[in-house]
């Protein structure tokens, strides 16, 4: 795999591109807005998503999709909400046989579909996919600061192919055979970097972090081993691992929107003061919508459902969890 495709200039795909081109890779980086893509070009930077991050002149970027899919693999990355339509565009370009790997990170709204399932709708039949998921912040992978992913494949050694291609000294991929696991954890800890977020905000202490990110794994884990992930794949990277990365630091900004609404600023006032995109809020919606319709208990995501997508109050999503029946740990 020595042509990689990137498609989505925000700070991850641009991230993951300067990572495979140090690794070696001739890499070609879609952006779909064009003074993004003279940025890149001319000035080797994305301001706009990925500041204070120099860029290797080697990377290019393009304003066209054929010129990205015109690669041994490609990287989808654009956010998940917008994930379908931009495949939709793919899908007549796409080279056959070419591995898709999604980088994105959430469940689609509309539909409660995974990424995997949007791709597996929207791409040629037969495409290979796979996911790379992980604590990752892309300014930290960017700069070279040493990184773990995993990159799973449910198609027999594509997720070695990647590892090879894509892993340096300092972004370190692991492989795996567990593509749903992956991509669950890394969708439902954004939900729950949240959730820690309004903890932190609201003051509620050190024993309550701790409580929320325990029992938010078993409720990744739940989720996930019903879709049919493995339930080792949930203590690993993409479990976790991301997990808790996400939502104990403020560079997330799951975890930055949450803390704002734990000091008891509006959700929409929030929204409208960043342009990144915050993937736990649609995400918050689609996996509890999911839960319920699989009848899998997950109270701490359905909680920032509530507060987030159904108007209530704070105190009243707090009183709600700490109400709840006393019960088995396990399970
Ligand atoms: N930033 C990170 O540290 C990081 C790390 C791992 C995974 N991810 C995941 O990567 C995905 C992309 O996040 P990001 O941080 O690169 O985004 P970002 O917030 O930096 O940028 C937003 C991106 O959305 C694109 N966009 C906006 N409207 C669009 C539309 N209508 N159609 C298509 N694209 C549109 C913009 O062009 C831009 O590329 C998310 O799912 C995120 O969870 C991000
Ligand atoms: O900034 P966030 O909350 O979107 O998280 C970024 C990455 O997913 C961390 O692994």
């Amino acid at each position: 795999m020595q042509r990689i495709g990137v498609i989505g200039a925000g700070a991850w795909g641009t991230a993951l591109a300067q990572t495979a081109v140090r690794a070696g890779r001739d890499v070609v980086l879609w952006a779909r807005d064009a003074a993004v893509v003279d940025q890149i070009n001319r000035d080797h930077l994305n301001r706009e998503y990925l500041p204070g991050c120099p860029l290797d002149p080697a990377l290019v970027a393009t304003p066209d999709l054929a010129a990205a899919c015109e690669a041994d693999a490609v990287l989808l990355v654009v956010p998940a909400q917008f994930l379908r339509a931009v495949c939709r565009d793919l899908a007549p370009l796409w080279r056959p046989g070419s591995p898709a790997v999604l980088c994105s990170k959430g469940i689609e709204l509309s539909s409660g579909a995974l990424m995997t399932d949007v791709v597996r709708a929207e791409l040629p039949a037969g495409t290979p996919l796979a996911c790379l998921s992980g604590p990752s912040f892309a300014a930290e992978v960017a700069k070279g600061l040493p990184t773990a992913v995993t990159i799973a494949s449910d198609v027999d050694g594509v997720a070695e192919q990647l590892v090879q291609a894509l892993g340096t000294r300092t972004f370190r991929p692991y492989h795996s055979a567990d593509l749903i696991g992956a991509e669950t954890g890394g969708a439902v800890k954004n939900v729950l970097a949240i959730a820690c977020g309004i903890l932190e905000g609201a003051g509620l202490g050190d024993n309550a972090r701790a409580a929320l990110l325990t029992r938010g794994l078993a409720e990744i884990t739940r989720l996930g081993i019903a879709l049919g992930g493995q339930p080792q794949t949930f203590m690993g990277l993409s479990g976790m691992g991301d997990l808790m990365l996400t939502a104990t630091s403020m560079q997330s900004r799951n975890f930055s929107l949450g803390f704002a609404l734990g000091q008891g600023r509006a959700l929409a006032e929030i929204l409208a003061e960043r342009k990144a995109v915050t993937e736990g809020v649609a995400t918050a919606a689609a996996v509890t919508a999911l839960a319920r319709q699989r009848g899998i208990d997950m109270p701490l995501c359905a909680a920032v459902d509530a507060l987030l997508n159904h108007g209530q109050a704070l105190p009243e999503v707090i009183d709600g969890l700490l109400t709840r029946p006393f019960r088995q740990e396990q399970g």
